[in-house]
């Protein structure tokens, strides 16, 4: 892919080769104190309607990771009283293995006037620019729901607030093993091109008319 990259691909390297690294691929050191606040910092750089930043993150220093262990491990058998003794190891590693833990938490501001959507859609971009800055700084990371962050017990634990979500816990560190190369997606997958109303034959286009899309192999490089 590289091989042919434009001056333009040059530029946006950065955000043209960030790719998710799995916990298990991760290792020690993770960012420092000062490279987080850069991160975060560039989170707080997103498209944000209204200037509210409804996101906050949650660290987990490694003096708790146990005692969150502990969580994850109660959150599994409250899922699955069933759970093997590798299940609950696995859990626990959830907690114990990343570098750097973060848990991501949605806050939309109920009283505001921004609709809630555009809310989420700003969480979402910082939640990107945070993985972004990870990238740029060398650092793998990766964001991981499961099941266990829809589980109020859990999130109580963890301090998310009632009106709170939270939306995934995110691991930063070194990369110790590449990730595997990532599917290449076309850009036309999700560009259409708009073409206003389609007019007959001297009658002006009504707006009631459904748009007419330019399709994406009509599409032409650079127009
Ligand atoms: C909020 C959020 C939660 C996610 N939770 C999971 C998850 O629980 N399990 C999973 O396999 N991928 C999850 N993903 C997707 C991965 O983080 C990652 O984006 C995906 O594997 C694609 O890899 P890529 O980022 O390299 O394209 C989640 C993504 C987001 C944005």
């Amino acid at each position: 892919m590289w091989r042919h990259m434009t001056g333009a691909e040059r530029i946006l390297e950065v955000l043209l080769t960030r790719r998710s690294v799995s916990p298990r691929r991760l290792e020690q050191p993770g960012p420092n104190p000062d490279e987080l606040d850069a991160i975060i910092r560039a989170g707080l750089r997103a498209p944000d309607h209204g200037g509210l930043h409804p996101w906050r993150v949650i660290e987990f220093r490694p003096q708790n990771r146990e005692a969150l262990a502990w969580c994850f491990e109660q959150e599994k058998l409250r899922r699955d009283p069933l759970a093997s003794p590798t299940d609950l190891r696995r859990a626990r590693e959830h907690a114990t293995r990343p570098p750097l833990l973060l848990g991501f938490v949605v806050s939309p501001r109920e009283r505001s006037k921004i609709p809630t959507r555009e809310q989420w859609l700003s969480a979402g971009a910082a939640l990107g620019n945070l993985l972004s800055a990870a990238h740029q700084l060398g650092y793998g990371a990766i964001v991981l729901s499961g099941e266990r962050c829809f589980d109020e017990t859990l999130a109580r634990q963890v301090g998310v607030l009632p009106g709170e979500y939270l939306a995934g816990f995110i691991s930063m560190g070194s990369i110790g093993e590449a990730p595997p190369q990532a599917r290449e997606v076309l850009s036309q997958s999700v560009w259409s091109c708009w073409q206003g109303w389609q007019e007959e034959a001297g009658q002006p286009g009504r707006p009631e008319q459904p748009g007419q899309s330019i399709l994406p192999s009509d599409r032409v490089r650079g127009s």
